[in-house]
């Protein structure tokens, strides 16, 4: 009877091939979305960070200027706005504050000397550019920051955030209905009678199936009778994108499965390698 054995790998294409993927799509909160699934690429609509900011608390000048002593011509701490830099001038600036513009070179503070009319003077070994976080290092505008399809953890609210993305597109999850078929099936936490043995099959596929995002709508345990798995099976199909039953699919008169569905429909893979 081996020929009539379907191998997994190829029940699972067939299973694929019939389906469609889902398309109901709803809004969400970022602080809502992580585990959910995006139904759209995501575009920074900003740079970050969105300009040369400081990564040093010191002065910001003009490379070509450094050599001589530099009156301080302004003070930008992190979340204020700078000013373009007058030529010949520094800046006392802030880590995390915007570079004025003009300024191309940060110099730490505990790097430099102070003349006797507070004007700076900074070592000759300074390097252009030096303690400047560029504009757009870490992300540029435009650019896709995340694909659809991609289930969302909290790195990936991090990385919306951090391009000022509040609310995403995410698809609904996958509802399911799990079906138990069995007499003997008892739930733990109950006494287990002679012939009797725990469900443990919904344990392990409402678990699993949770941490894969999916919603388990209903669970229905059925004894070993056709109308009853018959009438299971229709109503766990108007709720259900999906019907899982464990059990009942033997070739004994006590499986009624089997039978039940090709009532209702039509079986396509059936007795897997
Ligand atoms: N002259 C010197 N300057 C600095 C020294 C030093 O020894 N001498 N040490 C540097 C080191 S090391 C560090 S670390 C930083 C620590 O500075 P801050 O604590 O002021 O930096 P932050 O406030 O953490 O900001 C860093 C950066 O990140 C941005 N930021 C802050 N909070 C958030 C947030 N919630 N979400 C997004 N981005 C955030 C902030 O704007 C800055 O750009 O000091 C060095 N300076
Ligand atoms: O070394 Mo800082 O103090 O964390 O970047």
């Amino acid at each position: 009877m081996a020929s009539t054995l379907i191998a997994v790998d190829d029940a699972i294409q067939h299973m694929l091939s019939a389906v469609a993927p889902l398309q109901r799509i709803e809004v969400v909160d970022l602080m809502a979305a992580a585990g959910r699934v995006l139904a759209e690429d995501q575009i920074a609509s900003c740079y970050v960070p969105p300009a040369d900011n400081s990564a040093m608390d010191g002065y910001a000048l003009r490379f070509a200027d450094a050599k001589a002593p530099l009156p301080i011509s302004q003070r930008v701490a992190a979340g204020q706005a700078s000013q373009p830099l007058r030529p010949g001038t520094c800046a006392h600036i802030f880590t995390g504050a915007e570079i004025p513009l003009g300024a191309d070179t940060v110099v730490m503070q505990e790097e430099i000397v102070l003349t006797a009319f507070d004007d700076v003077c900074v070592p000759s070994d300074i390097r252009i550019g030096q303690n400047i976080r560029p504009k757009g290092q870490d992300i540029q505008a435009g650019q896709c920051i995340i694909k659809a399809g991609t289930r969302l953890d909290y790195r990936h609210l991090g990385l919306l955030a951090s391009v000022g993305i509040a609310q995403v597109s995410v698809f609904l999850p996958i509802r399911v209905v799990l079906l138990s078929t069995g007499d003997e099936l008892v739930q733990p936490g109950e006494p287990l009678k002679a012939g009797q043995i725990y469900n443990s099959n919904r344990f392990l596929l409402q678990g699993f199936l949770q941490s894969q995002g999916v919603e388990v709508v209903r669970f229905i345990q059925v004894r070993d009778r056709f109308e009853e798995t018959l009438t299971a099976l229709e109503d766990a199909a108007d709720s259900a994108d999906l019907v899982i039953s464990t059990g009942g699919v033997s070739v004994g008169e006590e499986d009624h499965v089997k039978p039940a569905v090709e009532a209702l429909g039509q079986l396509s893979v059936w007795r897997l390698a």
